[in-house]
């Protein structure tokens, strides 16, 4: 079983996008720690099956971050359980979970289910606006869902997601200040080697997702910039 809790850097591919096995092979070659599978919408069956078998031709850890049920198939290493902790609506917080283990308990090998707790702070992004998040937090506000995550939940993983914008580098200070078990993630926006390294400064795991399909030769460069400058 792969040890998530060290890798520092992590690619996320949209199963909705479009990818040809030239710009797969750098991808998984890269020498990223994994590969994360996951979107917020129109998220397909056949699209989680076709990007798991054509990452499987590479030794690269590959983790579906489950956004809807349909589109789950077994074989991926783990599976990444999203929970919205700035969701106005329980649904996306833990009603949906609920639903999912009504269903499908007898199915799921809980080794393999991760459970990361989102605090999304781009309204703009789709998830932001799927789930009604309240992004328009004080960094006190910001801070008190990490310790939320690890000092009652204790969450594996707390994600800071910015998706499609990059965000604060002070937020991303502030918070892994009071994180000494879970996790820190932080993805949005990084689309140079630079800001890669800024953010890894303070988080554990930075996810570069669509610099992929923008520039695929920068998209390369953060996993370099990670590997020589990880500090953390
Ligand atoms: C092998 C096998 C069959 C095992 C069984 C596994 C199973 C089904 C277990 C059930 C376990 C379980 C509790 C599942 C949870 C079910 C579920 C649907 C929960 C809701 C998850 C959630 C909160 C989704 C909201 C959207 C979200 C936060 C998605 C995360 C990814 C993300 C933020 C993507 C970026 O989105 P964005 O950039 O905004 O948009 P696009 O990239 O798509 O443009
Ligand atoms: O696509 P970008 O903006 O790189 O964000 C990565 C990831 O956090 C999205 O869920
Ligand atoms: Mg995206």
């Amino acid at each position: 079983m792969y040890d998530y809790s060290q890798w520092n850097h992590i690619f996320k591919l949209d199963p909705n996008k479009e990818i040809s096995d030239d710009e797969l092979e750098k991808i998984c070659e890269s020498g990223t720690d994994a590969i994360l599978v996951g979107g917020t919408d129109d998220v397909t069956l056949d699209a989680t099956i076709s990007l798991l078998v054509r990452i499987r031709r590479y030794a690269v850890p590959c983790i579906l971050e489950v956004s809807n049920l349909e589109a789950v198939t077994p074989g991926y290493d783990f599976y990444f359980i999203p929970t919205v902790l700035n969701s106005n609506d329980p649904k996306w917080i833990i009603g949906m979970h609920q639903q999912a283990m009504k269903e499908f308990a007898h199915l799921v090998h809980a080794e393999e289910l991760v459970m990361e707790g989102y605090c999304i702070l781009n309204e703009d992004c789709k998830a932001a606006k799927l789930t009604s998040a309240v992004t328009d937090l004080s960094i006190e506000d910001i801070v008190a869902y990490a310790e939320v995550s690890e000092q009652l939940l204790k969450l594996p993983i707390f994600y800071l997601e910015y998706s499609g914008t990059y965000g604060s580098p002070q937020v991303v200070e502030e918070v892994s200040t009071v994180l000494n078990n879970t996790k820190l993630f932080y993805g949005g926006g990084i689309s140079s080697a630079q800001q890669a390294i800024e953010m890894k400064q303070f988080a554990d795991t930075i996810v570069v997702g669509n610099i992929i399909y923008d520039n695929l030769q920068e998209a390369l460069l953060t996993v370099k910039a990670v590997k020589e400058g990880a500090t953390k």
